[in-house]
């Protein structure tokens, strides 16, 4: 798995009385935990501050996909309403059995966001979570073969990485639709390109690529994917949040008291 880790042991030996890695950033697969710890050094993160914020991401591009939202704008931009009035019919969300790869803070607010929308949910992660009504899968490529939608919400490890295979996508099938708002590299995205363009997946939405900020051109050409530039946590709010937040780590550090937003995992 690719990491550009800038804080490698080379790095870190030069930093003795490096303390505290605060990243603004609710993901932690640039950093390397292990070296970190072996270091003695504490790690602080965003939390769950952008949960809510990434969870309405998930929810807005999996209605953009099945309604054709971002389709139908360029269809009335580009003039083509008076000309071409059939446009091709959305799919409904209501009753979709959806798929969320990860439980987290992310994935439970996907789920609880859809369940208002009437659909069926069921979830992969690494353990059943025991409080949850939700069917748990603990196969993915299980969850796929149940699924309309899968939801990708899930961090990157090298567990994770391109656990959404062709395998899987073949058995999510040819209504199937993918949204990604974890990390680029959990889907291999080389497959989910030929799936999409030969047909064997419905549709996409991604806000996140395998390697940031390019993304493959032929996903440009394809109507039945919505795509963003890695902005589910772009909100405001988050980002007041999050100034508060590394402004409550710092002071927690310097007062000798734990931080704020520790990454547990
Ligand atoms: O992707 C964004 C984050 O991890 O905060």
């Amino acid at each position: 798995m690719p990491v550009i880790n800038t804080l490698n042991s080379a790095v870190l030996d030069c930093l003795p009385l490096l303390k505290l890695v605060l990243t603004t950033s609710a993901g932690v697969d640039h950093l390397n935990l292990a070296e970190l710890r072996g270091h003695g050094i504490a790690i602080a993160c965003a939390g769950n501050l952008f949960s809510e914020d990434v969870a309405d991401m998930a929810v807005g591009l999996l209605i953009d996909v099945l309604r054709k939202v971002s389709e139908r704008d360029q269809f009335v931009r580009q003039c083509l309403w008076p000309t071409k009035p059939n446009f091709p019919l959305g799919l409904k969300l209501s009753d979709k059995q959806v798929g969320i790869v990860g439980l987290g803070k992310i994935g439970s607010e996907v789920a609880k966001r859809l369940e208002g929308f009437g659909c069926r949910i069921s979830y992969n992660s690494r353990t059943k979570k025991p409080l949850v009504p939700y069917s748990y899968y603990s196969n993915v490529h299980e969850l796929a073969a149940d699924c309309e939608v899968l939801i990708i919400c899930c961090g990157l490890t090298k567990e994770t990485h391109h656990m959404i295979n062709r395998e899987v996508m073949l058995a999510l099938g040819r209504n199937g639709v993918i949204i990604n708002i974890g990390r680029g590299p959990v889907i291999d995205e080389h497959e989910m390109i030929r799936c999409l363009v030969e047909g064997e997946i419905g549709g996409a939405g991604l806000d996140v690529f395998e390697i940031e900020p390019e993304v493959p051109r032929q996903l440009f050409t394809l109507d039945n994917v919505v795509l963003s530039p890695h902005a589910a946590v772009t909100t405001h709010e988050s980002f007041v949040g999050m100034s508060k937040l590394v402004v409550e780590n710092l002071e927690a550090f310097f007062s000798n008291k734990p931080s704020v937003s520790p990454y547990m995992g």
